[in-house]
């Protein structure tokens, strides 16, 4: 099996046409600027990304060992996909819970590291700034590596903070930036629509792009799951609109036990109902497309 064709394949049909081919520097820019990238002279109001949330667990739904302890779930083949959705979207976001456990790079490798203009641009949520000075993703800004300035998400005004933070000197190299999104109320949670209205902050739209994967962890998948944007009026006053467009949820025939992390699931009356567009089987895993949708009906069985 052609496993790099077929993989292409399969995403060229699951997303939107315009999407389905990895970012270049124009239609990124496009984007952000409200233009849309087919390179028509109209000009449409900026629309939020597209989102994908995407994980691997375990057949016990399980995205982490004891006390959070990173797994490799994903199969070779799994992984490839994660590495091609990640070259796909124009930004890339995880929680500083994850960057904290897991230091992850959140780089494009196919398996090679892809060059920079094929690399979404990092986002953490971090509301305190406890992004740690030995974080990958700031040594990847720092040599080349990752797509810059990575955007790091603070609710609070933290110009003082950022000066104590080890985030102060990329900071100042122009590696980071630090931008400011309300928090939801009576919590220091970013609130997630005003993530992702086009109107919070250039800089943040900018590096949003067209298209957003948020790869974790635990509490932000379920805080991106849950999250809904007002209908727009055509819709019926009742429907509320998922945040997350696509969710793609690898399953690795692997059983991790009670002891490891799995998603903090909400009440079903905070969740949206999963339709599946596509499943389908990727090496030893199998891997499900769906699209949340959330409306009166949702929660009937
Ligand atoms: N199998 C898989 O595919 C993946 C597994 N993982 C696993 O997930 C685990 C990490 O998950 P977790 O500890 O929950 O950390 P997260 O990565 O989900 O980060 C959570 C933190 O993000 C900040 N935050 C800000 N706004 C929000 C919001 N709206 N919703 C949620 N969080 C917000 C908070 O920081 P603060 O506390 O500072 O306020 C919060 O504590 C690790 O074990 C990791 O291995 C991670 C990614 C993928
Ligand atoms: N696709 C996938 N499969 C798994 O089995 C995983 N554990 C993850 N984890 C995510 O990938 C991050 C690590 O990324 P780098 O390899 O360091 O770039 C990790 O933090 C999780 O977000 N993903």
């Amino acid at each position: 099996m052609d496993w790099d064709a077929h993989l292409d394949h399969l995403l060229a049909q699951v997303y939107p046409r315009e999407l389905a081919t990895p970012p270049t520097a124009s239609n990124v820019a496009a984007a952000a600027s409200g233009h849309s990238h087919s390179h028509s002279t109209t000009t449409r109001p900026p629309t939020k990304p597209f989102v994908t949330l995407t994980w691997a667990q375990s057949i016990d739904g399980k995205i982490s060992g004891h006390n959070g302890h990173q797994v490799v779930l994903s199969g070779k083949q799994s992984m490839l996909l994660s590495h091609k959705l990640r070259r796909l979207h124009d930004s890339i976001l995880v929680g500083v819970g994850t960057v904290v456990n897991d230091n992850p790079s959140l780089t494009a490798r196919l398996p090679d590291l892809l060059p920079l203009e094929s690399q979404p641009t990092p986002i953490v949520l971090d509301p305190t700034l406890r992004t740690p000075a030995s974080a990958k993703l700031l040594e990847n800004a720092r040599t080349g590596r990752g797509k810059v300035p990575i955007i790091c998400i603070t609710s609070h005004d933290q110009d003082a903070a950022v000066e104590r933070s080890a985030l102060a000197e990329a900071n100042e190299r122009g590696e980071v930036e630090i931008v400011q999104v309300p928090a939801e109320a009576g919590s220091t949670r970013i609130s997630l629509p005003d993530l992702l209205d086009p109107s919070m902050d250039p800089r943040l739209s900018r590096a949003l792009g067209r298209s957003l994967m948020v790869e974790g962890g635990a509490s932000v998948l379920s805080s991106f799951l849950s999250a809904t944007v007002p209908a727009p009026s055509a819709t019926p006053t009742d429907e509320r609109v998922p945040l997350v467009d696509l969710v793609i949820v690898t399953v690795a025939p692997t059983l991790i036990g009670r002891e490891g992390v799995a998603i903090p699931w909400l009440a079903a009356d905070s969740i949206p109902r999963l339709e599946p567009i596509r499943t389908e089987v990727v090496g030893n895993d199998t891997v499900f497309f769906c699209r949340p949708v959330w409306h009166s009906t949702a929660l009937s069985v």
